[in-house]
């Protein structure tokens, strides 16, 4: 059955909107090794050009720590959210974490971590505030882990389990990509603009509702299903050759008004 979601015309992104972008899965292709990423060649300057063009209104928000994604995208000065909105670089540069108890954290990561050596190949990713649990070399162990998940998060009340493509995410709870959306859609440069969210996974489903909740577009990349978005791209390829040609259509605006 063909896809019913028809994909974004480049048109749809102005000079008035703000642009959120999740990384893996989105941006990046994904790999084995967490480490092993790389954006391909152009998109950092696809995405430097965007930011300036929108005023400054541009934003990753993702699964892996801020730290991270400065790494993986050559330390810009985009604003970012990361560990699923736990900690958040806003539009000023400012850089603010949501507090998690240090005990339960501690417990919790013990936990992880023997659970994740309990299965042959499965990797533990320990981001600070978070912890996670990936199968993507071992697939195998995809149904276990689900099924071994909500038990384990069940012992910890102040986290919750947010499951992924190929991973199982343990978060201190009540924090989202949904929540991070409405914190920067309430600052400058984000306010007052029309929010367009590009995901994969379904951490992103959240984003996805808090912009169409005010009025913006949710872009799936994918096929996942159910989702909250209206329009679709095949792949991260897909998303870059989006955004390139969605640059060259502001920067033709801005050519115009001169
Ligand atoms: O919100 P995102 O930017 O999409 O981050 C979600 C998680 O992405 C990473 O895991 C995923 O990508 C890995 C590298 O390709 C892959 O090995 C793994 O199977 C995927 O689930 C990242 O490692 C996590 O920390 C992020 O939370």
């Amino acid at each position: 059955m063909s896809d019913p979601l028809p994909p974004p015309p480049p048109e749809l992104v102005g000079t008035g909107s703000a642009l959120f972008l999740d990384a893996d899965g989105t941006l990046l292709d994904f790999a084995d090794d967490p480490e092993a990423v790389a954006p391909p060649a152009g998109m950092i300057a696809t995405l430097d050009g965007l930011h300036e063009a929108l005023g400054g209104a541009l934003a990753l928000v993702s699964g892996r720590p801020v730290e991270g994604l400065d790494r993986i995208f050559g330390r810009p000065a985009w604003p970012a959210a990361g560990q699923h909105g736990l900690e958040r670089r806003d539009g000023a540069g400012r850089f603010a974490t949501v507090p998690v108890d240090p005990d339960e954290l501690a417990r919790l990561r013990a936990v992880v971590h023997a659970t994740g050596e309990a299965l042959a190949g499965v990797r533990v990713e320990d981001k600070s505030w978070s912890v996670a649990l990936h199968c993507r070399e071992r697939p195998e162990h995809e149904a276990e882990l689900a099924r071994r998940a909500p038990a384990l998060v069940a012992a910890f009340p102040g986290f919750e389990l947010q499951p992924g493509n190929r991973v199982f995410e343990f978060k201190p709870r009540g924090m989202d990509k949904g929540v991070a959306v409405r914190a920067f859609l309430d600052e400058r440069p984000f306010r007052g603009r029309t929010p367009i969210y590009l995901g994969d996974d379904l951490t992103d489903e959240h984003a996805f509702a808090a912009v169409r909740e005010r009025g913006g577009i949710a872009i799936r990349v994918g096929e996942r299903t159910p989702t909250h978005a209206t329009f679709t791209l095949s792949s991260p390829n897909a998303v870059h050759d989006w955004l390139n040609a969605v640059k060259t259509h502001l920067m033709q605006g801005a050519a115009n008004a001169t």
